[in-house]
């Protein structure tokens, strides 16, 4: 399927944004662990959490969380703690998402999980028991998911459980996230030093939980409100101070004329005139927001260079290798340095002629690419359904901005 979008002249709208994925499967593992007292209330109903509802409730053998990154490497922890023997798996990207490090610790630590098909990669074979050991070490630079998996099963272990990260931190904000509702929902859990977390041994509570709107969701409106010549938008559900490291987004943005005033549980974009020359930014901890801020600079004419990307290599596409072609398509030639850094210092090729923008299976092109509409008369994109692993309304929400979806 593929759609063309039309932006309106200008866009003044109030956006109900979903709820935070990251925030609602961290809760949906922590309140499995706990004693379920409580319902929580206002999680995402994209599909990443919808599937890890659906593993936690519907009591199958094998588990299919199909492109969850979150679900594959949580659930992959809490099934080693919890009795019985599943398989889990995921769509064929999922099986090429690396999960080696998280195996390795949870295997040292005595889990018993087998690879199915490749070593190193699901699906895997889990049978749950109680672990023993309470002292781990790991690399923490290729996913912090690893690390947040293993932090949320260590208070029901024995002695809780001390790990020492190795190598640079990767994306710290979501560990950070992840000890956040640890803490709130009665465990104890810290770091102790840069690279030294400490959990101890003791049980979650369940509490009233309501989830917050998606900051990373929020970064496309950021961006449909910095490429347009009129808009204010309102976004409700976000707050200034956030469990989300992703609301760095609203920082960055002021950088390219986008002012947030947050009040009555709400955030109000509003343009302002003062833009960068440049930008330079290291998206180590923001990853997910990298794919905005390559198409926001280029479209607005922004030359950057954005390092600290190294992960994007092993998200649910290649994202530094389908940045520089879908930007090439639009007639900007970006340049990759090291597997981790893009830049791009103003160098133009000829536009494709009737491009559209393909998108790998990945909600995060389809969604960052669609605000290009604002500066060039139309914006076509394939396979746009992609948006319903994190934003299932995301087209719903355009048209309700006056934008044009028509499906051709
Ligand atoms: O823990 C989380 O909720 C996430 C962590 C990040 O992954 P990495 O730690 O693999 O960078 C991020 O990209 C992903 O969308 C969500
Ligand atoms: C990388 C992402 O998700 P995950 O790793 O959880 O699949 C994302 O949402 O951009």
């Amino acid at each position: 399927m593929q759609i063309k979008v039309t932006a309106p002249a200008q866009i003044y709208t109030t956006i109900q944004l979903p709820s935070s994925k990251s925030i609602s499967n961290r809760a949906l593992i922590i309140n499995a662990l706990g004693n379920r007292t409580f319902q929580l209330e206002n999680l995402s109903d994209c599909d990443d959490t919808q599937v890890m509802i659906h593993a936690l409730n519907d009591g199958k053998n094998t588990i299919d969380i199909m492109a969850a990154g979150t679900a594959m490497r949580f659930l992959t922890a809490y099934l080693s703690v919890t009795p019985g023997t599943r398989i889990i798996t995921g769509t064929q990207r999922m099986q090429q998402r690396p999960i080696q490090v998280l195996v390795n610790a949870l295997r040292e630590l005595g889990a018993e999980i087998e690879y199915i098909i490749n070593d190193g990669y699901p699906p895997l074979r889990i049978t749950g028991h109680k672990l023993q050991k309470d002292t781990i070490s790991l690399p923490g630079n290729i996913s912090s998911q690893y690390i947040s998996a293993l932090l949320m099963i260590a208070p029901i272990l024995s002695n809780g459980l001390a790990l020492t990260l190795t190598g640079e931190i990767i994306s710290r904000p979501y560990i950070n996230l992840t000890l956040q509702l640890m803490n709130d929902f009665g465990a104890k859990a810290k770091w102790l030093n840069e690279y030294q977390l400490k959990v101890e041994p003791q049980p979650y509570q369940s509490i009233p939980f309501y989830v917050e709107s998606d900051w990373s969701a929020a970064s496309y409106w950021y961006q449909i409100a910095a490429l347009s010549n009129k808009a204010e938008i309102i976004l409700p559900g976000l707050f200034e101070t956030s469990y989300q490291g992703d609301s760095k987004v609203a920082e960055i943005f002021q950088l390219l004329g986008i002012e947030s005033i947050y009040g009555n549980k709400m955030v109000t974009l509003k343009k302002t005139d003062k833009i960068a020359e440049r930008l330079d930014y290291d998206f180590i901890n923001q990853p997910d927001l990298a794919q905005t801020f390559v198409v926001t600079c280029a479209l607005m004419n922004i030359p950057f260079r954005f390092s600290g990307l190294q992960s994007l290599k092993i998200k649910e596409t290649d994202r530094i290798t389908a940045l520089i072609k879908e930007m090439g398509k639009l007639g900007y030639i970006l340049h990759e340095i090291d597997d981790r850094i893009l830049s791009w210092e103003g160098e133009r090729c000829e536009m494709t002629a009737d491009a559209a923008i393909d998108t790998y299976e990945d909600h995060r092109m389809a969604m960052a690419f669609a605000p290009v509409c604002v500066v060039m008369p139309e914006i076509r994109i394939n396979n746009p359904q992609v948006v319903s692993k994190s934003y299932p309304y995301y087209w719903e929400d355009l048209k309700k901005a006056g934008f044009i979806i028509e499906e051709i």
